[in-house]
């Protein structure tokens, strides 16, 4: 079984370094001229999808969007991720869960159970209840060949008081994070499996990214007011592992397909520049 390591470094090989995230806010099926409803949902989903689903690397739908219009929201998120992954998308669910690790173990057989109906390439997962809790998301994923992104410095200004607090042993909350994923990752190839959220609009980190040999998503890039140019800045040596993540930029350009391709290309293109000019 191919490792979601293996299976991303290939995509992004294939199709380039870009996650496009699937954020259907109020205000923008409003803008497509859709209904705040699950048909305008369903609309919105199924454009995107045709748009870019067969050409970029990983798409994100965010867990929320869907949620709020209860279970026919998330009738919705599973027929959008059946159809992006029958394009060739890897899926990466933004879910953002964590909890104890019996929980844990339920999550883990929602997203990364190939049997589930809500099942991903992989999951973003939040590490506040100890790293460990995670294990059964980790071994889960391990065995069904998924990915888990865990929260590291988050794109969000409120983020740093927690991320960036120091415990007992001298470390920050993140580089603990950090660390144990680096150790999760170590001795594998291509690429780990267990990734790090890292925002595009931290700046100068202060962390050390460079041993984690697993993927770096980059949030915050556009709306959020993170740049292409200034990832170098965030992640200095580690720059090749980072996998740019666009929503609003993105979407806002649609519902024209063409328009919402184009601007994806674009995005691609700025990020291509911006990782290649390592060194
Ligand atoms: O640190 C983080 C972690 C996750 N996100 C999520 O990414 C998208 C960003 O959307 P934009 O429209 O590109 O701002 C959204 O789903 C967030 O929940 C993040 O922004 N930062």
């Amino acid at each position: 079984m191919e490792t979601f390591g293996a299976r991303l470094h290939r995509a992004v090989a294939e199709r380039g370094p870009l996650c496009v995230g699937i954020d259907p806010h109020p205000g923008l099926l409003a803008d497509w001229g859709l209904t705040d409803d699950v048909d305008g949902l369903d609309r919105f989903c199924r454009t995107v999808v045709e748009a870019i689903g067969d050409r970029v690397a990983v798409v994100k739908p965010q867990s929320a969007f869907f949620e709020r219009f209860g279970s026919r929201g998330v009738g919705v998120l599973e027929s959008t991720i059946r159809q992006l992954r029958d394009l060739g998308a890897l899926v990466l669910l933004d879910v953002k869960r964590g909890d104890i690790g019996s929980t844990v173990a339920a999550y883990a057989s929602a997203y990364l159970d190939p049997s589930s109906p809500m099942y991903v390439d992989a999951v973003t997962a939040s590490p506040y209840l100890g790293v460990g809790s995670l294990a059964p998301m980790f071994s889960t994923a391990a065995e069904h060949g998924g990915g888990v992104f865990v929260l590291a410095l988050t794109s969000n200004p409120e983020g740093a008081s927690v991320q960036r607090a120091v415990g007992a042993d001298g470390r920050t909350v993140a580089q603990t994070v950090i660390d144990e994923i680096s150790q999760l990752n170590r001795g594998a190839e291509p690429l780990g499996s267990f990734g790090l959220v890292v925002g595009a609009t931290v700046g100068e980190t202060g962390h050390d990214l460079g041993s984690v040999n697993g993927p770096l998503l980059a949030p915050g890039l556009g709306a959020q007011g993170g740049t292409p140019a200034g990832l170098r800045t965030v992640f200095g040596a580690a720059l090749p592992s980072v996998l740019p993540s666009y929503s609003r930029e993105v979407l806002g350009a649609g519902p024209d397909p063409d328009a919402l391709r184009a601007a994806a290309e674009r995005a691609l293109a700025e990020c291509r520049s911006a990782l290649d000019a390592v060194g």
